[in-house]
């Protein structure tokens, strides 16, 4: 980094002085009657130029934005160098200073266009190969249990990167399945995720799928100890480890140490982080669930936006556009969030999804160069699919005190054409008239009009929408594999330009190792009142109530 913060580029001064003399006139209503040509100029249709067609329309015209607001946050993309890190981060670069790596995800999706040379790259083929042969035979039924039975029931057990991806992608993916095998997913180190899942599985025939990029997560490890535990209990014999457990990881020493052996060990590498990892070896279960070819064609997607992200022009480079109204709303208009909404149940998890991959990158509250921040990083991530939201949460971000920056996604058409397509059409009505309400609102005077000269007037004032919420809205023709990989590869580049232009380490995670090594040191001291040392009065007066109910 140049040692310089975020708040000293001149753009950001600029900006700043445009906030303040302009944020009262950057009102949606006005903006759209003085430009018909709104819609044009602030929205972008993204066609992939390389590998399966992917296409979707990038509406940001609902976005408190100007043309100059627009360039000023370009400057400022381009004084944080976004583009030189852009490029440092494909050629290998080690831009992960912290921890001294490169960040490579987009190699694993890579298919020999780009040269990217770093230790591994070169085996990224071989592995593919390797879910290939492996997904095939499982799902044909080739690969038969200890008792010469078929696996129809999978178990991925895997937290954080090793769990987040396969859900949201298998469950996005979910019109692609094989639908005779049943996908779980196991992560809470509560022993009840375990227990309840293993109450619907039959050893003869379910894999475990032992997902651990260091193999020394403390959940991960000790569900899969119990699991292998469960299983033995009625394979009996260790030997039938072999058909029933593979793991997903960069330590091959642990991996053999638990008894995978190194044939049933799907390799990455370092370079993979763990939230960016559902494209490496974490991703066999949703080639088992989808089959290869669809999860290739997920890679290729990806791929496609990495072209983009590569190669446009900032000017219409769609993650370095979300990127810039993300940066606007969090550092000049002070909101803290950001709600992502898709209407397709099918991506009912897609904010938890992003809720690691944001947060867990862009949380962070110094540079590289070890200085604080003086502005926000890193926002809140959260949402719920359409049109549940609207029942639940909606209410706030219409009429709240807050501004709730929210992103609209949506298929065109759907994978369920129930009634005749009268559901999709009624959930594209909501998608379309949400960010339509949250824009312009509803005035006092079309309230009076609509109710009458006798409604009283704290009712009118309760029906007055402000309007004026920003939104940005996507819709694509239909959920593809293709379509998903590029929206998430969108998505992920999206937060590289933020955490580039914050100054921010965007690929380690340290923010998790406190709490980790406290707990540690809390199980030692489980057993015993006397035992609990060190603590302050709350933490001490927490475990001694949880003593007096302690089972073994
Ligand atoms: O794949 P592993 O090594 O078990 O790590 C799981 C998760 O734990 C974290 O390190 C911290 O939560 C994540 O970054 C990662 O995805």
């Amino acid at each position: 980094m140049s040692g310089v913060l975020a708040s000293e580029y001149p753009a950001w001064k600029k900006l700043q002085e445009i906030y303040d003399t302009h944020r009262a006139s950057l009102v949606l209503r006005n903006l759209f009657k003085a430009d018909p040509l709104r819609f044009q100029k602030f929205s972008k249709t993204y066609t992939s130029t390389d590998g399966p067609d992917v296409t979707f329309l990038v509406d940001y015209s609902k976005n408190l934005i100007t043309q100059p607001i627009v360039d000023t946050l370009l400057e400022l993309v381009r004084e944080a160098k976004v583009e030189e890190y852009r490029d440092k981060m494909f050629s290998g670069e080690h831009i992960n200073t912290s921890e001294d790596r490169a960040v490579l995800h987009v190699a694993l999706r890579n298919f020999d266009d780009f040269t990217i040379t770093e230790e591994g790259v070169d085996q990224v083929k071989g592995v593919l190969e390797h879910i290939k042969s492996f997904s095939e035979a499982v799902r044909s039924g080739e690969w038969k249990g200890y008792t010469g039975k078929p696996i129809n029931t999978i178990v991925n057990i895997g937290i954080g990167g090793s769990d987040l991806g396969p859900v949201m992608v298998t469950e996005a993916l979910k019109p692609y399945a094989k639908r005779d095998l049943t996908a779980h997913f196991v992560s809470n180190i509560d022993g009840t995720h375990l227990a309840e899942t293993l109450r619907l599985c039959d050893s003869e025939t379910t894999l475990f799928i032992i997902a651990s990029k260091t193999f020394t997560t403390q959940e991960t490890i000790t569900n899969a100890e119990s699991a292998r535990e469960w299983f033995l209990g009625h394979a009996k014999d260790k030997a039938h480890v072999a058909k029933h457990f593979v793991a997903l990881s960069t330590n091959t020493k642990d991996v053999t140490a638990f008894g995978i052996s190194p044939e049933n060990m799907f390799q990455f590498w370092d370079w993979v982080g763990g939230r960016y990892s559902l494209w490496s070896a974490i991703g066999l279960s949703i080639a088992l669930v989808i089959g290869y070819s669809n999860f290739e064609e997920l890679l290729k997607g990806a791929h496609g936006m990495d072209k983009h992200f590569k190669e446009a022009p900032l000017e219409s480079n769609l993650p370095v556009l979300l990127a810039i109204l993300g940066v606007w709303y969090n550092d000049f208009f002070g909101t803290q969030t950001h709600v992502l909404l898709p209407y397709d149940q099918y991506l009912h998890k897609f904010a938890d999804y992003f809720q690691q991959g944001d947060m867990e990158s862009n949380g962070k509250t110094v540079t590289k160069n070890g200085d604080r921040v003086n502005y926000e990083t890193g926002p809140i991530i959260w949402g719920a699919s359409g049109t549940n939201g609207q029942h639940s949460f909606y209410q706030l971000i219409h009429q709240g005190t807050k501004i709730i920056p929210a992103d609209f996604l949506a298929p065109a058409t759907t994978h369920n054409p129930i009634a005749n397509s009268k559901h999709h059409r009624i959930l594209l009505s909501n998608f379309f008239a949400q960010p339509e309400a949250l824009a312009f609102g509803k005035t006092e005077e079309e309230v009076r009009a609509e109710l009458g000269p006798n409604a009283s007037e704290p009712l009118v004032k309760s029906k007055v929408f402000e309007g004026n919420k920003p939104s940005t809205s996507i819709l694509f023709p239909l959920l593809t594999p293709a379509t998903l990989g590029a929206l998430v590869a969108l998505y992920e580049h999206k937060i590289f330009v933020q955490g580039v232009v914050w100054g921010i380490n965007s690929f380690d995670q340290m923010g998790v190792e406190l709490g980790k090594v406290l707990a540690k040191n809390i199980l030692a001291q489980l057993g015993k009142p006397e035992d609990v040392k060190g603590h302050d009065s709350s933490t001490t007066g927490l475990i001694h109530y949880y003593q007096k109910y302690r089972k073994e």
